[in-house]
């Protein structure tokens, strides 16, 4: 059996990666065998938080410490800042023995001891002095994103934005109404001790509300397939494009597949529903959930959106989804590393690949057929903008109708749809 690893060691070593080469291991961290839950909330609170760990370390550190000691430094001080049920002693001795371990610890554990000790002296001054500072570093979002969304939505929307993305993000459940009944399934959870909450949102679909810290893999029915883990903003693109049993219907960027399975469900079984995404890595969740969710009646090809013939052929679809990649504006609360990730280039950069990806796969439609571009981005450029300079470049094409989910108000994810009928 393996010795049991320093939690804090293996948290900054996650970090220190993250910062290296901003890959931030989704799939590794769902898997951690050991203090799956504490790795987890460190490693997020502290990527989420970095605007806030690097003021503090640019005032009490004289020499920028190397990227291993500033991920060791930054759990600690989130321990202690932020973290109200972790014993400050251990906090301290764990994260600075984390250092110590190391090559050239032996000084960086004395500068990380010296400034842990320090914030616990100090935590309520230097909070109270934090809450002076602007708001990207206060709120810890990038300067120029909260810039541009105070230019969009004005500044009291921004704040409140910036402060929901903030808020630990609820697990909440979609029944497989196909699969299971609703009542039956609340039941069972209850059995289970699980008292979930109705979602306010739904209506064609029933969302759950998971109390705080029930891991998905316990639920009553996560084997069975009764249920997917999604937030009801998903279902704004669905809902539009209304998929009937029957019907072609292709999702062209569908991995890892919550709203193939949507759809799956919308069409009772019957008809054509192809789940296409390019990445092998992607695709292998989408095939797991399709075993999961017993939904063996879906394709699913590996193929590019920007060619789609190349993997379909000549087929022709009567309905398209194309949830497209784009920035996540919509869902930085989920995700902890994606605000760090946008910059103009970048919007530049996604915006063109969208656009590459609507046009390609507009090809693949019937006549009268409709599609639904959806992003889970705020960004005007990747939403109504996009679809309106679209249309106006496809006069076969008609805009029919557009839907939103705007957090906080909406109380789910930012999402964004546009239906769009070929005439
Ligand atoms: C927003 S996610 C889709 C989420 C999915 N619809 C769901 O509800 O679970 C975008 C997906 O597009 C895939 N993707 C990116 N570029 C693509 C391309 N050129 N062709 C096909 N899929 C692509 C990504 O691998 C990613 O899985």
């Amino acid at each position: 059996m393996s010795a049991k690893r320093n939690s804090r060691l293996v948290a900054a070593e996650i970090i220190c990666q993250w910062m290296e080469d901003q890959s931030f291991p989704d799939r590794k961290l769902a898997t951690l065998q050991h203090d799956h839950a504490f790795v987890l909330e460190v490693v997020n609170g502290v990527v989420r938080n970095q605007n806030i760990l690097r003021w503090i370390e640019r005032k009490w550190v004289d020499r920028p410490p190397r990227l291993f000691f500033k991920a060791v430094l930054q759990v600690g001080l989130y321990q202690l800042l932020f973290m109200d049920n972790v014993e400050q002693y251990a906090a301290i001795s764990e994260t600075v023995n984390a250092a110590k371990d190391h090559p050239g610890g032996t000084g960086a554990s004395k500068m990380i001891n010296a400034v842990l000790r320090r914030a616990q002296r100090e935590k309520e001054q230097v909070l109270a002095e934090l809450e002076k500072q602007p708001a990207h570093i206060r709120l810890s979002h990038p300067e120029f994103l909260m810039e541009r969304w105070t230019q969009q939505y004005g500044e009291a929307d921004t704040l409140e934005l910036a402060k929901w993305n903030n808020e630990p993000p609820a697990t909440i459940l979609r029944i497989e109404q196909a699969a299971v009944d609703a009542a039956e399934f609340i039941d069972k959870l209850r059995e289970a001790d699980i008292e979930p909450l109705m979602h306010p949102y739904s209506d064609k679909e029933i969302f759950l509300i998971l109390p705080r810290g029930v891991a998905v893999r316990k639920v009553p029915g996560y084997d069975e397939g009764w249920f997917t883990v999604q937030d009801p903003a998903t279902s704004v693109s669905v809902d539009l494009l209304a998929p009937r049993p029957g019907e072609a219907v292709l999702d062209a960027c569908a991995a890892p597949g919550g709203k193939t399975a949507m759809m799956a469900g919308r069409m009772k079984g019957k008809g054509e529903l192809v789940a296409m995404d390019m990445h092998d890595d992607r695709i292998d969740v989408l095939k797991e959930n399709q075993k999961r969710l017993n939904l063996d009646w879906i394709e699913i090809v590996k193929g590019d959106a920007r060619h789609p013939e190349t993997t379909l052929g000549e087929r022709q679809f009567d309905a398209i989804l194309l949830d497209v990649p784009c920035t996540n504006t919509g869902v930085l609360k989920r995700r902890a590393d994606a605000r760090w990730r946008i910059d103009e280039e970048r919007i530049g950069t996604i915006t063109k690949l969208q656009h590459e990806i609507l046009d390609a796969c507009a090809r693949m439609l019937k006549e009268k057929g409709r599609i639904v571009y959806s992003t889970c981005s705020l960004e005007a450029e990747e939403n109504e903008n996009l679809v309106a300079r679209w249309v106006r470049d496809h006069p076969d094409f008609r805009l029919v109708k557009t839907g939103k989910a705007f957090p906080p108000d909406s109380g789910t994810d930012g999402a964004f749809a546009a239906l769009l009928r070929k005439k």
